[in-house]
């Protein structure tokens, strides 16, 4: 039986997907699945990583975005070397580009996220962030993702483990498709 509410990723499922509700307008170049590269660091790390990471954002026609990152670690010729950070959850706009984001990651921390879209911009800082027993100190967070031309680039700090709010990766991707649903 087919989905009767199947996800939007971009124009090709729009022609038979729910319309996009009007709140989503600021956020709708996201639709769709970025790949690219990113680099990381954090006062902690004796050395930067490099990452590729692939995103994907879709959306069922009510005003939020699903959201799922993947990323794995490269070497210095952009080879695999094991599966990285990944998270997953979602993207809520309000009418006036008001923006909050849940995000749950498989180390045991989840993010609460408020913040605003503007133009090509969405700013997000965490609004709280629970930890399981078992996950690192992450305190709060803050995002900034910029998106247009078919590239989608971002930053990500993080307070975490004893230090202050620090950089820990930067990345830019490009769209590769709007995904098969
Ligand atoms: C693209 C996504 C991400 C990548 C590729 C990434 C990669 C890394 C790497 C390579 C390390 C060094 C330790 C290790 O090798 O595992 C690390 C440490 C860490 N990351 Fe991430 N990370 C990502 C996202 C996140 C997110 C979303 C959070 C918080 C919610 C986070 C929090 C931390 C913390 C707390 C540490 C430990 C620092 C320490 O104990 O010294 N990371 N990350």
């Amino acid at each position: 039986m087919n989905d009767p509410y199947p996800d939007v990723y971009g124009a090709r499922q729009a022609a038979y997907g729910p319309a996009a509700h009007p709140w989503l307008t600021p956020v709708l170049p996201l639709l769709g699945v970025w790949r690219g590269r990113g680099r990381g660091q954090y006062p902690t790390l004796e050395e930067e990583f490099a990452y590729e990471q692939e995103l994907t954002f879709a959306h069922d026609g009510r005003p939020f975005l699903r959201y799922e990152g993947r990323a794995w670690l490269t070497d210095g010729t952009g080879a695999p070397l094991r599966p990285s950070g990944r998270e997953s959850g979602w993207l809520r706009v309000g009418p006036d580009g008001y923006v909050e984001a849940l995000l749950s990651h498989p180390t045991g921390i989840a993010e609460v996220y408020t913040g605003r879209v503007s133009g090509s911009v969405v700013e997000l800082a965490t609004h709280a962030v629970v930890r399981t027993p078992l996950a690192k100190e992450v305190t709060s967070a803050r995002r900034r993702y910029t998106f247009g031309d078919g590239v989608l680039s971002y930053t990500q700090d993080l307070e975490a483990v004893g230090q202050p709010l620090s950089p820990h990766l930067a990345a830019e991707l490009r769209r590769v498709s709007e995904a098969d649903g």
